[in-house]
């Protein structure tokens, strides 16, 4: 079970979170929405114990910043925003470095990590250096390390946290696919992850419970049906749509509309 109490933040003299309080159990896959500036990186860096808040933030029933920081490198993982790195390493070691708080041979190091590049395909990339990867590569590389972090490829890993910030939007379609079939995989198993998407119709094929962050407040909280109405999002994103139900799964879809009012006008 993982908490926030009345969290608030300032950044920049203003108040950029104010008094968010939720509950989330293990088990879900959570998505967090809100337009540009709303505070869903803060949320995160919030949880990350790197930017200084009020409130409290417990895990498992205890502040999370209380963790010893060996511990915590084996049940938290975070995929930054943006996290380039300039570093000379290829992709193989970039992943390898997920596993660095356990203690295993290079034998079972290496047994892991293929497990990995072959289940986010990245076999052509395993030996690229970092530097020269695409936006998307690198994406699905980082993830794949949050993956190697949190011993995913063990299907009895519970209890564990996944924070991802946007962790599609370099992605293609299949990739978009493939990162969010893993993180949900990975959450139903019984561990917690947390993902800022944007895209809303991503959100309400994965999300078992969305959260919509308004000016550092959350405006809504539910399954994707209670959250993704027009109602909701329409005064928040300030764009006419329309909401169908998806053919196959009986989940809403939004159709958005250009601000011109016709296609290609
Ligand atoms: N280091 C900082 N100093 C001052 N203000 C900041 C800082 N970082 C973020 N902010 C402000 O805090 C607010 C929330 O930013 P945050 O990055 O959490 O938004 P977000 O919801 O993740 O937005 P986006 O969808 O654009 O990534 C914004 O108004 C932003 O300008």
């Amino acid at each position: 079970m993982f908490e926030c109490r009345n969290l608030t933040v300032t950044r920049g003299g203003k108040p950029v979170l104010t008094e968010v309080s939720l509950t989330l159990k293990a088990g879900q896959f959570i998505v967090l929405l809100g337009e540009n500036g709303a505070g869903k990186s803060t949320l995160l860096s919030a949880i990350c114990d790197d930017i200084p808040y009020h409130g409290e933030i417990l895990w498992r029933d205890a502040p999370l910043n209380t963790m010893d920081p060996l511990t915590l490198a084996t049940q938290r993982a975070v995929l930054l925003q943006h996290n380039r790195v300039n570093f000379a390493f290829n992709t193989t070691e970039l992943i390898a470095m997920g596993r660095y708080p356990y203690q295993e041979s290079p034998n079972e190091q290496a047994a892991v990590v293929d497990q990995l590049i072959n289940q986010l395909a990245l076999e052509q990339l395993a030996s690229r250096e970092v530097t020269q990867l695409s936006g998307g590569e690198f994406q699905r590389a980082q993830f794949a390390r949050c993956l190697a972090q949190l011993n995913a490829h063990d299907p009895g890993t519970r209890n564990k946290l996944m924070l991802l910030d946007e962790p599609t939007s370099a992605l293609d379609l299949h990739h978009q696919h493939r990162v969010l079939s893993a993180a949900q995989r990975f959450a139903h198993q019984g561990n917690t992850v947390i993902a800022v998407l944007h895209d809303l119709n991503l959100a309400s094929l994965y999300a078992d419970r969305i959260l919509l962050l308004d000016k550092g407040q959350i405006r809504s909280d539910g399954p994707p049906q209670d959250v993704l109405r027009r109602d909701v999002l329409q005064p928040i994103y300030q764009t006419g749509m329309q909401i169908n139900l998806h053919p196959g799964y009986n989940i809403p879809m939004i159709f958005s509309e250009p601000l011109t009012g016709a296609p290609n006008a």
